[in-house]
């Protein structure tokens, strides 16, 4: 797990290991790690570090001081340095002071045009977000070959995710100690480009207590996702059960079993009047036409496909009194959002699946920029883990931890796609995870089938996704 901290908690460990060092020690530990990505990619991309030019975007704090000196160590390797000041009038100086000594020049903003490399050290965590008009007005006349972020892509909001106005949009950032919200979640972490984290010796000094989002990883998929062992029979496996599908909606059932098909529970029960066709399709599957005679489950999925009518409440209702650990999606969200009575006094885990305006039905207001917390302030007030689903999903579970989810493609953006994601979901937690690790695993499996059913600009239907969730599992299982 990649642990996210704010502004402050970085700010705050930055000066407890700087009390013990000499002064300007982090930022040229910065430094240099901005000047290894940047020589790699001047490598990588126009065959060496000599002769390229490079261009330095500075404002008036010590993200500009990192530029200029990573700038200064560029140009002591041969590459042709300029750097023009963005925003505001007050330099670093002592970086101004080693690019001059190094040779580098500083050009007048009129003059820049076309360079290899940019360095963006415009703002850092310093940054407020939206940059004055006349930084916007600066940054619009530069042309890079690669554009490499300073800490962040100067112009967001570092704490979170929110990209007001113009900002910086890079290919690649490079960032300093550990990894801050912006580079995970909201429209800003889809300004970051690729994440170069570089250790400039703060980690010791942050505290775990103060971390405010956790990125997963494959290994911990890997780890969440159980596997049978042989001691294990169907039963014991865990039983998902799935209450989905309406004459109106008779493909939501087929996808959510799919999804269901790919996860470790030992068994699938499914309730709904496409009962036939699900079992024709899915032969495991054990499935009723009513939910009354469905048979018990370690955890149900309810509505997808089931409209918002008499017997998909009567069905909802049934469901929530199982009091097992359930996962509410699609219609059965719209059905808690206008009876509230149906989540009154429930003990049992609940997952609630919405996008943004199945949030807005639920919360009475969208989610805000600032996408964490908006998924944390509707998991506390429902006392459930809330799976806030676009881009970069978020996952927040009423404990208060939130996961921000790093795969996925813009391809998922098709009908159907959640329903194959519910249905991985509910098998997790029939397996026995809790409800925020299952659904932070259901959202990074999905995202990774979502890649591989979209690989080499194949179109993706949901159709795709069963078999690219089977994929998706075994990736993460080979290490
Ligand atoms: N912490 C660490 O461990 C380490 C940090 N390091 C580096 O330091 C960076 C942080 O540097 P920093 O604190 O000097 O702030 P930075 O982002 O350069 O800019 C602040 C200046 O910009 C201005 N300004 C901001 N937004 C504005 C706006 N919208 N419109 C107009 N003005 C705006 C702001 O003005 P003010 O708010 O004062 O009015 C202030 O003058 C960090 O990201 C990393 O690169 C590394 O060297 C080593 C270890
Ligand atoms: N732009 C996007 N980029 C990445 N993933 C997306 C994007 N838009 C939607 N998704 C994902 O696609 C899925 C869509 O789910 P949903 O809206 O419930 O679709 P449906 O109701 O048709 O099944 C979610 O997992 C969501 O996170
Ligand atoms: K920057």
């Amino acid at each position: 797990m990649r642990e996210v901290w704010p502004v402050t908690a970085v700010r705050k460990a930055e000066s407890t290991v700087m009390a013990s060092l000499p002064e300007g020690t982090l930022m040229q530990r910065a430094a240099a790690g901005l000047e290894k990505v940047a020589a790699d990619l001047l490598v990588k991309h126009f065959g060496g570090v000599y002769g390229r030019s490079v261009l330095l975007l500075t404002g008036m704090g010590d993200n500009g001081g990192d530029a200029l000196f990573a700038g200064a160590r560029l140009a002591g390797r041969g590459a042709a340095v300029r750097a023009v000041q963005i925003l505001g009038s007050r330099r670093h100086e002592g970086g101004h002071k080693a690019l001059r000594m190094a040779g580098g020049r500083f050009i007048s903003p009129e003059d820049v045009g076309y360079h290899d490399l940019v360095l963006d050290g415009v703002t850092g965590i310093g940054g407020r977000p939206g940059l004055p008009i006349e930084a916007v007005n600066r940054l619009r006349k530069v042309r890079a070959g690669v554009t490499v972020a300073v800490d962040v892509p100067s112009g967001v909001n570092v704490d979170t995710g929110e990209a007001v106005g113009q900002a910086v949009h890079a290919e690649h950032t490079v960032t300093f100690g550990c990894l801050k919200p912006a580079h995970v979640t909201g429209p800003a972490s889809e300004l970051c480009g690729e994440i170069h984290l570089v250790d400039i010796g703060i980690g010791r000094a942050l505290r775990h207590g103060d971390s405010v989002l956790s990125v997963p990883e494959e290994s911990d998929i890997a780890e969440w996702v159980r596997r049978p062992g042989p001691a294990d029979d169907k039963y014991t496996r865990g039983v998902a059960g799935i209450a989905a599908g309406s004459t109106r909606y008779p493909g939501a059932p087929l996808l959510a079993a799919a999804g269901a098909q790919a996860g470790p529970a030992g068994m699938i029960r499914f309730a709904g009047d496409q009962w036939r066709q699900v079992v024709s399709r899915h032969p495991s599957i054990v499935a009723t036409p009513g939910i009354e005679e469905a048979g018990r489950v370690q955890a149900w999925l309810a509505g997808p496909g089931t409209g918002t009518g008499p017997r998909a409440l009567k069905t909802l209702e049934h469901v929530l009194e199982a009091e097992v650990p359930t996962v509410l999606d699609a219609d059965a969200l719209t059905l808690v959002a206008k009876h509230s009575r149906l989540l009154a006094g429930r003990r049992a885990p609940l997952v609630l699946t919405p996008h943004d305006r199945e949030y807005e039905r639920l919360y009475g207001s969208p989610p805000e920029g600032d996408r964490a917390s908006s998924a944390l302030a509707l998991a506390s007030r429902l006392n459930a883990v809330v799976l806030l689903k676009g881009h970069r999903t978020i996952v927040a579970d009423p404990d208060g931890s939130v996961y921000a989810n790093p795969t996925g493609t813009p391809d998922l953006a098709t009908a159907g796609s959640g329903d194959t994601l519910a249905g991985l979901l509910v098998s997790l937690l029939a397996s026995g995870l809790g409800g925020g690790r299952a659904a932070a695993a259901a959202a990074y499996l999905h995202g990774l089938a979502g890649e591989f059913a979209a690989r080499d600009g194949r179109p993706a239907t949901a159709e795709d996704l069963g078999d690219a969730l089977r994929d998706a599992v075994a990736s993460v299982r080979t290490p």
